[in-house]
């Protein structure tokens, strides 16, 4: 006997746990430990989502519409990953608009004050004083940002109004007026606007283009609140990135030219099976008109569907078919795949022609991120899991047992196909007969708090995983998960029900 015998083979490589043919996930399996010679800090989660834009966090919004709009993608892209507004509104210049949004936002700066008219009554401001709770609102021509900036009224102009004359003042005879007003130009950076408020001993800068139309606002006590976002995806203008799906329909045409009018960085095409003739056109279509444009196609889970998106010239793509929480599509279309061996598989192809892979779909906590990634993918897509916060779209309301909750439903759920005529026509089957075929459920969501509290905290959970695995890097997992030195090890049921909470009474489950 040697003093110290070689150790035996532990645990199996990613390539030996999927050889068995038969579909698994995320639960299915473990990670196994590693060596940490290294701070959770250091670890770095930077990685390629298509083949020209790179996040700092690999976490991207999915196109739902109870998940992205232009406040999630905001938060999205401050915290380090990326939102893709989705595409069930009303009109398409309705979706660009919220691409625009996020293109425009500045730090400190409100792009979207709400506004009140010359000819309204200081009733209506105390209308806006109550449900908002603002105390400067900038008085323009028609009422809205973008109108021609006619004053500013604040509390201070209001105070002195006893109640019974608040229905027969009006804003104009009580506003500080434009000429005795301070602004600042759109260019003006923050910390300049800063100084002129601190110098001027003001609580709120109107800032104008060159027209005098109101473009945003600064408040002071957001500035002093003003955080740093080290993480920031930006463009190489200095402007948050942002992307926007849309369909397969001959209309989507439109959308694109107006979503590229609006900036946007990257167009997911967005469908449960990506490998059609509508989508190869589609993705031939923005390719050849916005070369610019990064384009994610999918939605695939087999090497073949992979290559046919990768050959039209997709530079990402999104994998996920039934595995969504909301997700009935392996019920109802009997076709889809596990979520495990769907990312294995195509990540496996896509990394051969160099093309980065989006896990979509059934990310239910942190050890899931962290377990798309080890599989292949260079980030991962969530719905369910940042529903319910605030920045979601859609308004709180209480349930049973007072808990708050936020609707979440599936985009081939009835109701959202019943949202809008543009969302209907692609469920029926046949434009001739129009009988729908739902492929989601409608949900509702716990309060989650707010994307810049729970980013973070996915953030360092997944830095926490990485540590744990002994490994600093998303590239550096890539390449020791490919050449079997990180290693996996199947979990049977009893092992996936030992892994969870057992054997208690009752439990809190505080997670951050
Ligand atoms: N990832 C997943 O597991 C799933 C996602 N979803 C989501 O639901 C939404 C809708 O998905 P799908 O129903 O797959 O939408 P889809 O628009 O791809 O397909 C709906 C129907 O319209 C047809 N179609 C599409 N483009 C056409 C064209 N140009 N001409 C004629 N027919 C055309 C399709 O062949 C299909 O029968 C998406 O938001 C998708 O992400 C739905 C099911 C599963
Ligand atoms: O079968 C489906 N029917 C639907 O109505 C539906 N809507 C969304 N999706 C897909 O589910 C993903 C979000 O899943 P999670 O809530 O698990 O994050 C999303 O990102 C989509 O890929 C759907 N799948
Ligand atoms: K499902």
């Amino acid at each position: 006997m040697t003093a110290n015998p070689p150790l035996g083979i532990d645990g199996e490589s990613i390539h030996e746990m999927f050889s068995s043919h038969q579909g698994i996930t995320y639960n299915d399996f473990n990670i196994l430990p590693g060596y940490i010679d290294f701070p959770v800090g250091a670890v770095c989660l930077e990685t390629q989502l298509t083949r020209g834009i790179k996040l700092k966090a690999p976490l991207v919004s999915s196109p739902m519409d109870t998940v992205t709009e232009a406040e999630m993608a905001i938060a999205m892209a401050l915290h380090g990953g990326i939102g893709i507004i989705h595409g069930n509104f009303p009109t398409p210049e309705g979706q660009a608009a919220e691409v625009l949004k996020v293109k425009r936002y500045k730090q400190g700066f409100i792009s979207n004050p709400k506004c009140i008219k010359p000819s309204d009554t200081v009733k209506d401001l105390m209308m806006i004083k109550a449900k908002h709770g603002f105390t400067g609102t900038p008085v323009t021509e028609n009422g809205h940002p973008g109108g021609k900036l006619i004053g500013l009224v604040t509390s201070r102009d209001v105070d002195f109004i006893p109640e019974s004359r608040y229905v027969t003042t009006l804003i104009q005879d009580v506003m500080v007026p434009r000429d005795k007003l301070m602004t600042g130009h759109e260019k003006i950076a923050l910390k300049e606007a800063y100084e002129i408020l601190e110098l001027e001993k003001k609580g709120k800068l109107p800032i104008v283009d060159s027209d005098d139309h109101l473009v945003s606002l600064i408040a002071r006590t957001d500035l002093k609140k003003a955080r740093e976002f080290p993480l920031s995806t930006y463009d190489e203008k200095g402007q948050l990135r942002v992307g926007a799906a849309i369909s397969t329909r001959e209309n989507s045409k439109e959308s694109v030219s107006l979503l590229a009018q609006a900036g946007v960085d990257l167009i997911v095409i967005d469908s449960s099976n990506g490998s059609s003739m509508y989508q190869v056109e589609m993705l031939q279509h923005i390719k050849s008109k916005h070369p610019e444009i990064q384009v994610i196609g999918g939605n695939v889970v087999t090497q073949a569907q992979a290559k046919l998106l990768i050959d039209a010239g997709a530079d990402g793509l999104r994998i996920g078919m039934g595995s969504g929480s909301i997700c009935i599509t392996q019920e109802i279309m009997a076709v889809g795949r596990a979520q495990g061996t769907a990312v294995y598989q195509v990540a496996r192809y896509s990394r051969s022609r160099g093309v980065p892979v989006i896990a979509d779909g059934g990310i239910r906590d942190v050890g899931y991120i962290t377990k798309a990634l080890a599989l292949g993918a260079s980030a991962v897509m969530m719905g369910g899991l940042l529903a319910g916060t605030t920045e979601a779209p859609g308004e709180y309301f209480w349930g049973a047992n007072g808990v708050r909750l936020k609707k979440y439903r599936g985009m081939g759920s009835l109701d959202a196909m019943e949202a809008h005529v543009t969302s209907q026509d692609r469920y029926f089957t046949s434009e001739a007969d129009q009988i729908k075929v739902a492929q989601g459920v409608s949900a509702t969501m716990r309060d989650r708090g707010s994307i810049h509290k729970f980013v973070p905290y996915l953030i360092r959970g997944v830095q926490h995983g990485f540590q744990d695995v002994g490994i600093r890097s998303l590239s550096l997992l890539h390449e020791k998960v490919e050449n079997g030195v990180v290693r996996f090890e199947r979990r049977s049921p009893n092992a996936q029900l030992e892994g969870g909470v057992h054997s208690l009474h009752s439990y809190d489950k505080r997670l951050y």
